[in-house]
């Protein structure tokens, strides 16, 4: 395998924490990161990494999967991974797409394994998240406890409910900031999403999503209020019937307290009964 400080060398750059490039330098992580996908005996034909940065990950993707797509922003980075993995590019194994992951169209990938750039992680994963493949991604330590949070702890919130309503989800590791060059300001964790089909129905998920932010700008009030007081976010012209409508139980509990079941049990009754505006 490459040597993550001399691919940094070779790339001729230094990672620009402004730019959200922190380099994995530990050995033992990188070569770890694929065997999240093996335990779960994920199709790993076509892997998929969001920010190839100097390559340290590409390659160990490489070793393990038919096919491998890269993109990457950095225009310098880039035309070094272009430069770095010619023969596997001309062998067809790999492609290097230059371009912002948040507009990018996704190739037809099986699973994908990425340290994400921090600063638009959440907007990467919730690009992943809906294709419905299993995901090995790094992200800061806090965010990834907030997306695996479990109802009645602090760290639970809409993050927990949108993240869980489409994978099972579990961190497998932390990782300290050494691990990376530059280190990072914060420790990391790596989580492992498995696509799962909800165990419930939802209409719409595009009001579902809606309906889940709406009610945690309100995690402190009972679910009552909490409808109420946010129609003019949900666009519900009749909230009351909604109260109306819904068991006595789950008013009285605040969002903190509600299973992502729940929350789309209510998401339907506000749709059947609640008068949703056209947005
Ligand atoms: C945290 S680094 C990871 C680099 C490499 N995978 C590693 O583990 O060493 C994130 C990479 O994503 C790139 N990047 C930042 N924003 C991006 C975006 N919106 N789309 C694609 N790549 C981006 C950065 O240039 C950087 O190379």
């Amino acid at each position: 395998m490459r040597d993550p400080d001399a691919l940094i060398a070779r790339a001729g750059v230094r990672g620009d924490p402004d730019r959200d490039q922190h380099f994995l330098v530990d050995d033992r992580v990188l070569d770890r990161l694929p065997t999240y996908l093996e335990e779960i005996d994920a199709d790993a034909s076509h892997l998929l990494e969001i920010g190839g940065g100097t390559g340290a990950l590409t390659d160990r993707l490489l070793a393990v999967a038919d096919e491998v797509t890269v993109v990457e922003r950095d225009r310098k980075l880039a035309a070094f991974l272009r430069e770095e993995f010619r023969e596997a590019i001309d062998a067809g194994d790999l492609t290097v797409i230059e371009d912002d992951a948040l507009e990018v169209d996704l190739p037809d990938f099986t699973a994908s394994v990425s340290n994400l750039p921090y600063g638009v992680s959440s907007e990467i994963a919730f690009r992943l998240l809906p294709e419905g493949r299993p995901l090995v991604l790094m992200f800061q330590q806090e965010f990834a406890e907030r997306m695996v949070a479990e109802p009645d702890t602090s760290e639970y919130g809409r993050l927990s409910v949108s993240t869980q309503h489409y994978a099972d989800v579990e961190i497998v590791e932390s990782i300290p900031k050494e691990a990376f060059s530059p280190p990072p300001a914060v420790q990391s964790a790596v989580i492992r999403a498995v696509p799962r089909d909800p165990d419930y129905e939802v209409d719409d998920e595009e009001f579902f999503l809606r309906f889940v932010k709406a009610l945690f700008t309100q995690r402190r009030k009972t679910i009552r209020n909490a409808i109420r007081n946010t129609a003019h976010i949900t666009n519900l012209e009749a909230p009351d019937a909604v109260v109306e409508a819904a068991d006595e139980a789950i008013l009285q509990k605040r969002a903190d307290a509600m299973e992502p079941r729940e929350f789309a049990a209510l998401a339907r009754l506000a749709l059947e009964v609640g008068e949703p505006a056209e947005t």
